[in-house]
């Protein structure tokens, strides 16, 4: 399948949904199915959960640290939540949406909201639902390190992201991970071949019009 084309201007894909409905489960099978797209790694003060590397999952980092990134505008946007800090990193972005890089950000919809009034053109976003409320617990549940507290703090905020569903492009309800997954990847594949996206049409175009 097309992947990563110099003469294709990579898109943003910018995932959110309520805490364990799977959007980093889906982000993490698109990477392993087109591994020439690239995740932002986000800085955050959370401790890391049982299997989680930093600099692979997260940028950990104490408060002080996060402050300085803020204070030396690293940072395309920040945004604190379930009272921790998060920030997704300004270097590399426009570097790698040049060289037609695609690049997934999994932010809260504040995030969300921050990277498309900077980079409308270029974002793509994804609602992801969760079947059930039932089934949203669960998933929180079975997750490694996950204790009642930090599940009932998650669940506490779920309504409040699910509001922001209708600001998104494109919703995808995680029932079946594979199905919900299928339809990630028909909506990567189908943004990008977007008019705008396709770096090479106007020459293309113009010689196809010479031509006739
Ligand atoms: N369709 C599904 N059916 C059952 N379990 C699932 C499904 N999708 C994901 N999960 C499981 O649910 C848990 C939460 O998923 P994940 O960590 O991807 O959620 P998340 O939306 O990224 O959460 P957070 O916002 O807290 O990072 C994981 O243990 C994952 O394996
Ligand atoms: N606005 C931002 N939100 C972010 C960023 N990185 C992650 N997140 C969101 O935080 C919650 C919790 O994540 P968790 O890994 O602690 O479960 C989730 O909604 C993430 O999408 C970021 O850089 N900016």
């Amino acid at each position: 399948m097309s992947s990563k084309a110099s003469n294709r201007r990579g898109l943003m894909l910018v995932i959110s949904s309520p805490s364990g409905a799977g959007k980093t489960t889906l982000s993490r099978m698109l990477m392993e199915r087109y591994p020439e797209i690239v995740l932002s790694v986000s800085a955050t003060t959370r401790d890391p959960r049982p299997g989680e590397e930093d600099g692979v999952h997260y940028h950990f980092v104490d408060h002080a640290k996060f402050e300085s990134m803020i204070g030396k505008r690293a940072f395309l946007e920040w945004a604190k939540v379930f009272d921790h800090f998060y920030g997704t990193p300004r270097d590399q972005v426009e570097e790698q949406l040049a060289a037609g890089q695609d690049v997934i950000f999994d932010v809260d919809w504040q995030g969300a909201d921050a990277i498309h009034d900077q980079m409308p053109n270029d974002v793509v976003s994804v609602f992801v639902l969760p079947p059930s409320i039932e089934a949203l617990r669960s998933r929180l549940e079975q997750r490694p390190g996950s204790t009642p507290e930090k599940t009932a703090h998650r669940m506490a905020g779920a309504q409040n992201e699910i509001r922001h569903w209708r600001r998104y492009d494109y919703v995808i309800v995680n029932t079946d991970v594979e199905q919900a997954f299928d339809e990630l990847e028909r909506i990567l594949l189908t943004e990008r071949q977007k008019r705008l996206r396709q770096l090479d049409l106007e020459p293309l175009v113009q010689q196809l019009l010479d031509d006739c």
